[in-house]
C-alpha cells in the first residue's frame, strides 16, 4: 500500500504553518480529481472517505482498492494519506484500519467525555498497533453531521486536554465556530479559544465545516495551530453547478463522461485552490513517509 502516516504530515505542517487539505471522496473520478490536483501542486493530500459514505463508495476494501491503484495507474509520488472522517463507532474504525486505511476519525463529540475518552482510546491503542493515525473531536461543529442538524457548541479547553493526554491522539478536532455545509451567515471562529487550546493541547488541530470559510480566517486558523483543514461542501458545489450547465448545454447527451467530465475538472480546479490557500503547495518533499 502507498499510503502516508497523517501524523508526520501533520506535525511538519504545524512546526512550518501550512495546513494539509482534507478532501472527502465521493466516488472514483472524484478521488482522481482530488490525487490529480495534488500531483499538480506538488502537496501531500489527504483523501478521505466519511463512514456515512461507505456503503456508496463499495465498502472499506473496495474505497483501500480503487485509491491505492489510482495513486499507482496516475503515478501520483506525492504523499497521500487515506483516512476515514467521522468514524461513529469502534468497529468502524478497526474495520477501517484492517482494511488498510491509514488514518481515522473516532467521532465521540456526541458522548460525555468520559465515554469519548474511551472509545477514543480503545481506538488509538489498536491503531497503534499498526502505526495509524488517529483523529478526536471535541465539542459540537454546527451544521449537518451525518444527516443531523445541530447547533454549534464550543469545545470545553478542559475536555480538549483530557482527551489528547488520556487517549493518546494524534489530531483534535476541536469544535470551535466553524459549520458542516453551507453558511447562513459569516463564520465566527473562536480564535480565543483557539489560541487557548492549541497551547494547551500542543497537537496540531482539525478545522471541520471548512467550506465557505474566508481565506483571512482559514490563514488566521493555520497560524494558530490547524495543521489539517477539512473540505467537501466546496467541491461538491463546484461540481454540481458544473454539471448542471453540462446538463442545459447539452439536453439530449446521455453519456456519462460527456456529462460528467466538466464537473470533475471542476473539482480538481477547487482541490487546487484549497491547497493554494492552506499553503501547502510545492510541499511534498518535506515528508515523504509510506504506510
Ligand atoms: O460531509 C462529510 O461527511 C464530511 C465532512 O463532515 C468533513 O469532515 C468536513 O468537515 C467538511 O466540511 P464542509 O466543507 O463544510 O462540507
Ligand atoms: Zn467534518
Amino acid at each position: 500500500m502507498a499510503f502516508a502516516f497523517m501524523k508526520e504530515l501533520l506535525v511538519e505542517a504545524k512546526r512550518n504553518r501550512y495546513a494539509i487539505g482534507q478532501f472527502n471522496i465521493n466516488g472514483l473520478q472524484w478521488t482522481k480529481a482530488i490525487l490529480l490536483a495534488a500531483e499538480e501542486e506538488q502537496s501531500p493530500v489527504i483523501a478521505a472517505a466519511s463512514e456515512r459514505m461507505i456503503d456508496y463508495l463499495g465498502g472499506y476494501r473496495t474505497v483501500v482498492s480503487f485509491v491505492d491503484s489510482l495513486i499507482n495507474e496516475l503515478n501520483i509520488k506525492v504523499p497521500v494519506v487515506l483516512h476515514l472522517d467521522h468514524g461513529r463507532s469502534v468497529q468502524s474504525c478497526f474495520q477501517a484500519i484492517d482494511a488498510g486505511f491509514s488514518s481515522v476519525m473516532i467521532d465521540g463529540s456526541h458522548l460525555s467525555i468520559e465515554e469519548n475518552i474511551a472509545m477514543t482510546k480503545e481506538v488509538s491503542d489498536y491503531a497503534v498497533k499498526f502505526g495509524v493515525s488517529v483523529e478526536a473531536e471535541v465539542g459540537t461543529v454546527g451544521g449537518t453531521e451525518d444527516g443531523v442538524i445541530g447547533g454549534v457548541s464550543y469545545a470545553n479547553v478542559d475536555e480538549c486536554e483530557r482527551l489528547v493526554t488520556e487517549a493518546n491522539i494524534d489530531a483534535l478536532a476541536a469544535a470551535l465556530g466553524s459549520v458542516h455545509g453551507r453558511y447562513h451567515g459569516e463564520p465566527k471562529l473562536g480564535f480565543k479559544e483557539m489560541e487557548q487550546i492549541s497551547k494547551v493541547t500542543d497537537i496540531p488541530l482539525v478545522l471541520h465545516g471548512a467550506s465557505g470559510i474566508p481565506s483571512h480566517d482559514l490563514e488566521r486558523a493555520i497560524q494558530l495551530g490547524h495543521a489539517k483543514v477539512n473540505i467537501n461542501t466546496e467541491c461538491m458545489i463546484a461540481w454540481s453547478d458544473q454539471l448542471r450547465k453540462q446538463l442545459i448545454k447539452h439536453p439530449d447527451a446521455f453519456e456519462p463522461a460527456t456529462l460528467l467530465t466538466p464537473a470533475i475538472h471542476a473539482v480538481q480546479k477547487a482541490v487546487q485552490q484549497k491547497l493554494k490557500e492552506f499553503g501547502s503547495t510545492h510541499k511534498a518533499n518535506l515528508v515523504r513517509p509510506k504506510f
